[in-house]
């Protein structure tokens, strides 16, 4: 992606990632319902949604060229309002790709659902348990996601367990990427990439594979 300026807008938005028409409109209607929920639950930090274009659609679309297309199913720790999850779940829905979006917060969950089956993404399920709960389950994804939800060895203590073999860690993470690897490599071997994150110059957005306990 080139860099230019960060939307601010949807239609900013659009024009960025070429969309056409059709997902367009699924972003108009999601964020429709986003503002309209946010207005009396708390299902995201209301102080980010002046600057929400830049800050979370596409700090999530960033994700997008990082999914192998032949990946088949992908979970997303801790969603809140659908971040990445839900972006992805959109500009995926013509891949035969299982999009899991997982918040343990009720209401945050049912804000998912909802909004999946308005916006008719047959793609996306979602879980209102914790993830921990999918470890029992011996569920297993080709891609998993996490957004602000915790450290690095917090969410290799999550995700890896579902980690199907060959599948990918995508956390996009802050200024304290670094030191989060050193710390989580006391604990885990794995493979690392970082990317830098094209929305804030001190993000980056950290890509795992094989992770291990030692
Ligand atoms: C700070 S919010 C981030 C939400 C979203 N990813 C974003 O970046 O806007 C963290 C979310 O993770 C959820 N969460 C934390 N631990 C979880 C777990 N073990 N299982 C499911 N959801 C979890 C919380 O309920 C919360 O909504």
């Amino acid at each position: 992606m080139a860099e230019t300026a960060l939307p601010r807008s949807l239609d900013e938005f659009a024009d960025r990632h070429a969309l056409d028409a059709e997902t367009r409109g699924l972003f108009a209607q999601y964020d429709e319902r986003l503002l309209e929920t946010a207005a009396h639950t708390n299902v995201i930090s209301r102080n980010t949604l002046p600057d929400r274009w830049a800050r979370h659609y596409e700090d999530s679309a960033q994700l997008f060229p990082l999914i192998r297309e032949d990946a088949t199913t992908l979970l997303d720790i801790g969603s809140g309002a659908g971040f990445p999850g839900l972006v992805l779940g959109i500009l995926c829905r013509d891949r035969p790709l299982k999009i899991t979006l997982a918040d343990s917060v009720g209401k945050k969950a049912r804000f998912l659902a909802e909004t999946a089956h308005a916006l008719g993404l047959s793609n996306i399920t979602v879980s209102s348990d914790r993830v921990e709960s999918f470890h029992v389950k011996r569920m297993s994804f080709d891609v998993i996601t996490a957004r602000a939800v915790t450290a690095l060895d917090g969410l290799l203590a999550l995700a890896s367990p579902l980690l199907a073999p060959g599948g990918m860690l995508i956390f996009p993470k802050g200024a304290r990427a670094d030191e989060e690897l050193t710390a989580a490599a006391t604990g885990w071997r794995f493979n690392h990439e970082k990317r830098a994150s094209h929305t804030d110059p001190d993000a980056s957005i950290l890509i795992l594979t094989e992770p291990e306990r030692r």
